[in-house]
């Protein structure tokens, strides 16, 4: 068991990880969610004893991991693959690794053959692919035989092959009572591999709860409705009355319709009140990538924008104004592409909103643009519709029966109102002391935080 107790990490001025508390359990596999900088690998780091809590603590099996009697057996870590003498060969980079952590030699050729590098076990690792590096790496955190195991985005850089194979390993690993932690951007994988989430945004605790449940709290379910192909006038006259009856319906490609607002049997009463026959209507329950866009959407440091230079846009309007030039965050500037769905912020404090849905004053469309008209014209492809503007705060969820369950907003740091956050401005931190030299039993593979740059580019 991973156990976090308030931790916070402080790099200068920047704070990396503020004030979490968690516990990863084994027999489970929990995945670690977050925007790009948001303190996954910091929070790792400070797990395996290579980066300091600048305040808190985080302990595994009770120890914090310098405590741990002979750590190298009891966690693995897969951080960082390219963290590899590219020199040596995969083999004797394990052996290495496994002498200065007692581990027989035996290990090292079980550990080629776990990760399939068995044949390539004596070529050099510098010429091995992503992947192959990728395998070597996730065979340096199996080398001990531990109950506790970390990865850092392990499927980077496999193929699909390898990356059924990753899954069916960490699933495997948590069936065997280990605990398994381990840190993603593909959501569809971490739908598949994870039990339990964990989800961080700058830094914070977002979501702690198990998989389904984050994508109940998270996801505005939905129905699909479509009436007859070549029949315009039915599909109409079925808008009318859904929107009638407080509905909401954005088009879908197919030409269906994506109903909020609304429960099922309501929707059939509608049709068959307007007299109009349906070819589908079915429910849906949103993916764990669209629940995870809608929670961490306020958190999200880096944002793409459009590349001027691509020769498909407009000009740029003013500053401030929302010009034809004007790009809305995260809309596809590509030709021939829609804009990708934007799922909108919920309101903070809001109660979920049910399966089908709020009712419309709640209900923000689930796909960009406007709620559709009768007889409006779906969007055109490779045009931009309006979004909704993210907001800062995430959704509170309900809280579970009985369970575990902890979501919550950014937490304000303790003091009041009056104190600042620090992430709301780039207030001196309280100096950290010197990262801490090469620990004892330092997990294979892995690099204590004196040999990473703690200093920023101005
Ligand atoms: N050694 C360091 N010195 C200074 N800042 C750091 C250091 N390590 C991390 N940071 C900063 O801390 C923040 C969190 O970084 P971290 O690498 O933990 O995020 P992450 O969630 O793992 O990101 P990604 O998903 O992109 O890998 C970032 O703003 C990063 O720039």
């Amino acid at each position: 068991m991973i156990e976090a107790y308030g931790l916070t990490k402080r790099y200068g001025a920047k704070t990396a990880v503020y004030n979490l508390s968690f516990q990863v359990r084994p027999g489970a596999v929990t995945g670690f969610l977050g925007p790009n900088g948001s303190g996954k690998s910091t929070t790792m780091r400070m797990i395996l004893g290579l980066d300091t809590p600048t305040s808190g603590q985080v302990t595994v099996g009770g120890h914090t991991f310098r405590g741990l009697p002979n750590a190298p057996r009891q966690v693995g870590a897969l951080l960082d693959a390219k963290a590899v003498h590219g020199g040596r060969s995969a083999r004797n980079h394990l052996l290495s690794l496994a002498q200065l952590s007692g581990i027989p030699a035996r290990r090292v050729d079980e550990v080629l053959g776990v990760v399939g590098l068995q044949d390539v076990g004596r070529k050099r690792s510098k010429g091995f692919s992503l992947g192959m590096g990728q395998r070597l790496g996730i065979a340096a955190a199996l080398l001990g035989d531990p109950q506790v195991l970390l990865f850092d985005e392990p499927v980077n850089g496999l193929d699909p092959e390898g990356i059924l194979w990753v899954r069916n390993l960490m699933r495997q690993l948590a069936a065997e009572g280990r605990t398994v932690f381990v840190s993603s951007h593909l959501m569809s994988e971490m739908a598949q591999t994870a039990d339990h989430l964990i989800v961080i945004g700058r830094g914070q605790l977002m979501a702690d709860m198990s998989v389904r449940e984050f994508i109940e709290h998270n996801s505005i379910g939905f129905a699909r409705v479509r009436t007859p192909d070549g029949a315009p006038e039915q599909r109409e006259k079925l808008l009318a009355a859904l929107q009638e009856a407080g509905g909401q319906a954005q088009p879908e490609e197919d030409g269906a319709l994506r109903v909020t607002g609304l429960p099922l049997p309501r929707i059939s009463d509608l049709a068959h009140g307007a007299d109009v026959r349906l070819w589908e209507l079915s429910p849906h329950q949103a993916s764990l990538e669209e629940a995870y866009m809608r929670l961490t959407q306020g958190s999200v440091d880096y944002r793409s924008t459009a590349d001027m230079r691509s020769g498909l846009q407009q000009p740029m309007a003013a500053p401030g104004t929302a010009g034809p030039g004007a790009v809305p965050p995260q809309a596809a500037a590509v030709p021939g592409m829609a804009a990708a769905p934007q799922m909108p912020a919920a309101p903070q404090g809001a109660p979920y909103p049910g399966p089908y849905g709020p009712p419309q004053q709640q209900g923000a469309p689930m796909q960009p643009g406007v709620p559709m008209q009768p007889g409006a014209p779906a969007p055109q492809q490779g045009v931009p519709a309006p979004q909704t503007p993210p907001q800062a705060a995430p959704p509170q969820p309900r809280a579970p029966e009985g369970g575990t369950l902890q979501m919550r907003a950014p937490q304000a740091p303790a003091g009041g109102p009056g104190t600042p956050n620090p992430y709301a401005t780039d207030s001196p931190a309280p100096p950290v002391g010197p990262p801490a030299g090469n620990p004892p039993g330092t997990v294979p593979g892995t690099a204590p935080d004196s040999a990473k740059n703690e200093g920023e580019d101005a």
